[in-house]
């Protein structure tokens, strides 16, 4: 379980400090998928940053798996959390084949060793994992990643992110860079390994549709602060007008 009490981050110098998380209250359990929705500037990243470690909060606590992590650093946190960004091209290397990415991902944090990379064992277990994605990357390991579609490059993302056990997966915006046919199937992919695997999620969205389809939890962060929450049945029960006009009137 992941558990963010009472958090404050205040970001900017000198007189331009601005209080951007404002004792933020938020809980995701073991296994569940929540997702967050909220205006430009409302706080989103900010919020993931803190869970990363890459900012460090002001004041609260961050909880995970019954640790408090809220003063760990970032490089030990990489451990525990797993993060998967708005453009392709940051979760992967685009001058390096799939295996080489795989590869890559696999050992992050520990020595490379060229053996690694022409071991067949590595690349049987890398072949079975890219199959699980069903698009057909198995056939293609010794690709550069440059050759893939924006989707294509996306979902290896998100296998990359997952191949090392981490304790939380955080999602940002994930399918904004991409054409709506790729934007499906990288959310029904990426709902699928969630739920085969049990993984605790947190997923940044804008697409509503996404909101009300996806996820056990809708979280709505405004100024800094969660000021709404529906659970699962609630909102897959609500038309896409009907959660915009929530929206809208928060
Ligand atoms: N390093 C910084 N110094 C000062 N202000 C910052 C800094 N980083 C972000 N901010 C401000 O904090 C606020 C929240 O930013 P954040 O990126 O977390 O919002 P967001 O909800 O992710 O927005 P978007 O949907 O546009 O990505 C914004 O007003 C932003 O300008």
């Amino acid at each position: 379980m992941l558990k963010l009490e009472n958090i404050e981050v205040i970001l900017g110098k000198n007189n331009k400090e601005r209080k951007i998380l404002n004792k933020l209250n938020f809980d995701v359990k073991d296994g569940e998928f929540a997702l967050i929705v909220g205006e430009n500037g409302a706080g989103k990243s900010t919020l993931f940053d803190a869970i990363s470690g890459s900012i460090q909060v002001n004041s609260g606590k961050i909880w995970l798996s019954g640790q408090d992590i809220t003063h760990t650093l970032q490089k030990h946190r990489a451990k525990l959390v797993s993060k998967v960004m708005q453009d392709p091209k940051l979760g992967t290397m685009e001058n390096m084949t799939i295996l080489e990415n795989m590869a890559f991902a696999f050992k992050r944090g520990q020595i490379r060793g060229g053996e690694f990379f022409s071991s067949k064992h590595r690349i049987r277990t890398f072949k079975e994992k890219l199959s699980m994605l069903n698009i057909g990357l198995e056939d293609k390991i010794q690709e550069l990643v440059s050759n893939l579609s924006g989707g294509q490059r996306q979902a290896l993302s998100i296998l990359m992110a997952i191949l090392k056990e981490s304790k939380i997966l955080l999602l940002d915006e994930i399918t904004a860079a991409l054409d709506p046919a790729s934007t499906d199937s990288v959310m029904e992919l990426t709902n699928q390994i969630l739920r085969e695997k049990k993984l605790t999620c947190i997923m940044i969205t804008h697409n509503l549709s996404q909101a009300i389809k996806y996820g056990d939890s809708l979280w709505f962060l405004k100024n800094g602060v969660f000021i709404k929450k529906y659970d699962k049945e609630t909102k897959s029960k609500m038309t896409l007008a009907e959660l915009s006009s929530k929206f809208e009137e928060v």
